[in-house]
């Protein structure tokens, strides 16, 4: 379960979000759908605690952002960042990464197969293309079988072959899990989509 409850986020003078409420009951697939500078980035940023709302609430399965840091392990982020040591192979992450977590989760080690990541293991993140350290990243996110994958703009700067593959992956993750991912173009996905619309957010309640 998630829920955001009156969220509000202000950069200098101007309200990027407002009021925003999402309640997502049961596991999914669901799509924050907006055009470049709607505040996407902002709400994923905001649901896995790297940016505080000016106001309102935010609950991961149940836990308040603000008083619980225990929701860390159970959620698994993909921003636009690349977040892995470029001068550590693919390997090197993935282990480096494990061993903070404590879990190099099953699900992890077979979307890097899926992925076709395992050829690119003993290369340094720092010669990998976008889409292929994209790839990494994804992979990352997953290590600690996650209850709640946040992702952002999971399909930019993949090739189609990519885009085929995390569509199937990210249909299977949601079997179990709530996945929510951000995108400035309509899915082309079967999920739930919430539109963002000038900081609001537009029925955002599923069961
Ligand atoms: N740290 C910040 N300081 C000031 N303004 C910010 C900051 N982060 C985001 N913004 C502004 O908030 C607005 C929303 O940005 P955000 O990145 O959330 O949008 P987005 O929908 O993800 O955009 P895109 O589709 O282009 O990635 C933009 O006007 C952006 O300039």
């Amino acid at each position: 379960m998630i829920e955001l409850e009156d969220v509000w986020k202000r950069f200098k003078k101007e309200w990027i979000l407002k009021s925003v409420n999402l309640r997502l009951n049961g596991n999914g697939l669901f799509a924050i759908l907006g055009e470049n500078g709607s505040g996407k980035t902002t709400l994923l940023k905001i649901m896995c605690g790297l940016i505080k709302p000016n106001r309102g609430r935010v609950r991961i399965l149940g836990i308040d952002l603000r008083k619980d840091k225990s929701y860390k392990r159970y959620i698994g982020v993909l921003l636009h960042e690349n977040v892995l040591y470029e001068e550590l192979t693919v390997e090197e992450n993935l282990k480096f990464y494990a061993k903070a977590y404590g879990c190099y989760s099953e699900i992890a080690r077979n979307m890097s197969k899926r992925l076709g990541l395992d050829k690119y293991m003993s290369a340094k993140v720092k010669d990998l293309s976008f889409g292929w350290k994209k790839r990494a990243n994804l992979v990352r996110a997953l290590l600690n079988d996650p209850k709640v994958v946040l992702l952002d703009e999971p399909f930019s700067g993949l090739d189609e072959s990519a885009r085929i593959d995390v569509c199937e992956i990210l249909k299977e993750l949601s079997k179990d899990r709530i996945v929510i991912f951000t995108t400035p173009v309509s899915p082309e996905i079967d999920c739930k989509v919430f539109r963002l619309e000038k900081g609001v957010l537009h029925a955002g309640i599923a069961d």
